[in-house]
């Protein structure tokens, strides 16, 4: 019988960190046989579960996320961009499949994580679950469908500690809609409005953000006209979507040949 894929959590103490340790250490298809935290953080040298406040799950947090790269066969990342790149490093000197659902990259960070790909299957969405990537084709298809007539924007809101914005979830909702017009998405994205901002562009999609309480991630795409409106929408109400996503595509990546992919890949869409 083969071993179940060997999965590494990086950020182990985070939001997203304790849903995966979580979510891996449930699953019959995955094991989990690493945390990383930053040195010097609480929970180095704890057993990961007991860190959680839970049962004890056999695995010690470590700083050393080549030695914990080395023994595995992925790593699911949601950390910050600058960490990103590092275990990017990291993976592809151990050859693991490395799964990034951290967002707010600059295009240099996406730039970066290239010559990684080279040697390891990267997996990364702003966004793993299947409601958002689903949404991400038909916002593509609507777009395609309609003319200028509809202005497109496309609102997020999401808890008071989230760091970026638009979220990476808005972003690939932008590329999609300014896919399916067959626009750069750079040259018609419309993100900071505020003041004597005159009126809107034709063709301009706009990005339009909330930050409040603890909102799990919510996203409308509006198609608006004169005298009707579609709106697409999806809620999240539990990390859990994105934790399953990304343990999907840990074992997806499984003997893939390297490269850079997305969940349009992993979940076949
Ligand atoms: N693609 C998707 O489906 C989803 C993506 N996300 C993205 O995931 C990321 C994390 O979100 P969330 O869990 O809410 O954030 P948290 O702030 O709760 O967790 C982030 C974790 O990463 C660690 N970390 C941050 N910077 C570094 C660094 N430079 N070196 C090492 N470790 C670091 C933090 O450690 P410390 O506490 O020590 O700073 C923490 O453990 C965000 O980019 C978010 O947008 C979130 C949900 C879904
Ligand atoms: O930071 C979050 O929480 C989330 N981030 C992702 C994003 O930037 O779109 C995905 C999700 O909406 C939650």
């Amino acid at each position: 019988m083969t071993q179940l894929p060997g999965i590494v959590i990086t950020g182990a103490s985070g939001r997203m960190g304790q849903m995966l340790i979580r979510t891996v250490a449930g699953s019959a298809k995955a094991r989990l046989v690493g945390a990383v935290e930053r040195t010097g953080h609480s929970w180095i040298g704890q057993d990961v579960g007991v860190a959680m406040g839970g049962a004890e799950l056999g695995v010690s947090v470590t700083a050393d996320a080549a030695d914990a790269f080395s023994k595995a066969q992925a790593v699911i990342d949601f950390t910050a961009p600058e960490a990103t790149l590092d275990f990017a490093a990291y993976a592809a000197q151990a050859g693991i499949v490395h799964v990034i659902g951290t967002t707010g990259f600059s295009d240099s960070q996406l730039e970066a994580l290239k010559p990684a790909a080279q040697a390891a299957v990267i997996v990364r969405a702003g966004n793993m679950s299947l409601g958002v990537n689903l949404l991400t084709q038909l916002t593509r298809k609507v777009a395609a469908a309609l003319d200028e007539d509809f202005d497109i924007e496309v609102v997020e809101s999401h808890h008071n500690q989230k760091v970026d914005a638009p979220s990476g979830t808005a972003l690939m909702l932008g590329q999609a809609a300014a896919d399916g017009r067959g626009v750069a998405l750079a040259d018609v994205s419309d993100r900071g409005r505020d003041g004597i901002t005159g009126a809107r562009k034709r063709g301009d999609i706009g990005f339009a953000v909330i930050r409040g309480g603890d909102i799990v991630g919510e996203h409308d795409v509006m198609f608006a006209a004169a005298g009707e409106r579609i709106i697409l929408r999806h809620i999240a109400t539990d990390r859990l979507v994105f934790a399953r996503g990304a343990l999907k595509a840990a074992v997806w990546g499984q003997g893939k040949t390297p490269g850079e992919y997305d969940m349009i890949d992993v979940l076949g869409l």
